[in-house]
């Protein structure tokens, strides 16, 4: 279902994915990514990235962001946004992107802010066809796999946390 957002709307779910940035557990990578999702009803939901010593365990903003909605009962989304402090933008991975797309339709729009609270926009469709995420991300599952195969079973050890 196609929705529009206000400027107070947008104002709000930027605001909420920026200061969400400050709740993420990311002592591994140090990168902060805020996320917040505008459900239908008008409620913004956030959420962060939550790391782990075993990386692919470890998940992103967007997915905690939207896995916290749907537990709360929420099936319908105005918007999603992403925050980060990079320059530019980033847009959600290619896991995040198909966690997305399950609840969304290709017209669902994703604003990305970049550390200095600048944004784009783009459509789920528009974000599905970025091809150098899609190279990374089949890079990444190359490691996930490699990880949850062959190195996290074996040696558990060596995937303690880190003291801080
Ligand atoms: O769109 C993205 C990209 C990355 N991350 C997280 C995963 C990991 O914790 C850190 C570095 O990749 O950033 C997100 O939360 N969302
Ligand atoms: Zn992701």
């Amino acid at each position: 279902m196609a929705h529009t957002i206000t400027a107070q709307e947008l104002t709000t779910l930027s605001t909420k994915a920026i200061d969400a940035k400050a709740t993420a557990y990311c002592p591994y990578s140090k990168f902060r990514v805020g996320a917040c999702i505008l459900t239908a009803s008008g409620e913004f939901i956030t959420g962060a990235n939550v790391e782990n010593a075993s990386y692919p365990v470890g998940t992103c903003a967007e997915r905690v962001t939207i896995g916290a909605a749907i537990v709360a009962g929420h099936r319908d989304f105005k918007a999603l946004a992403v925050a980060t402090d990079i320059k530019p933008a980033a847009s959600p991975c290619g896991m995040c992107r198909q966690f997305i797309r399950e609840f969304t339709s290709p017209s669902f729009p994703v604003y990305m802010y970049d550390g200095e609270g600048n944004h784009k926009v783009m459509t789920m469709e528009e974000v599905g066809f970025l091809s150098f995420f899609s190279f990374l991300f089949g890079y990444i599952s190359v490691l996930y796999l490699v990880d949850s195969l062959l190195i996290s079973p074996v040696a558990p050890r060596l995937f303690r946390p880190q003291p801080s």
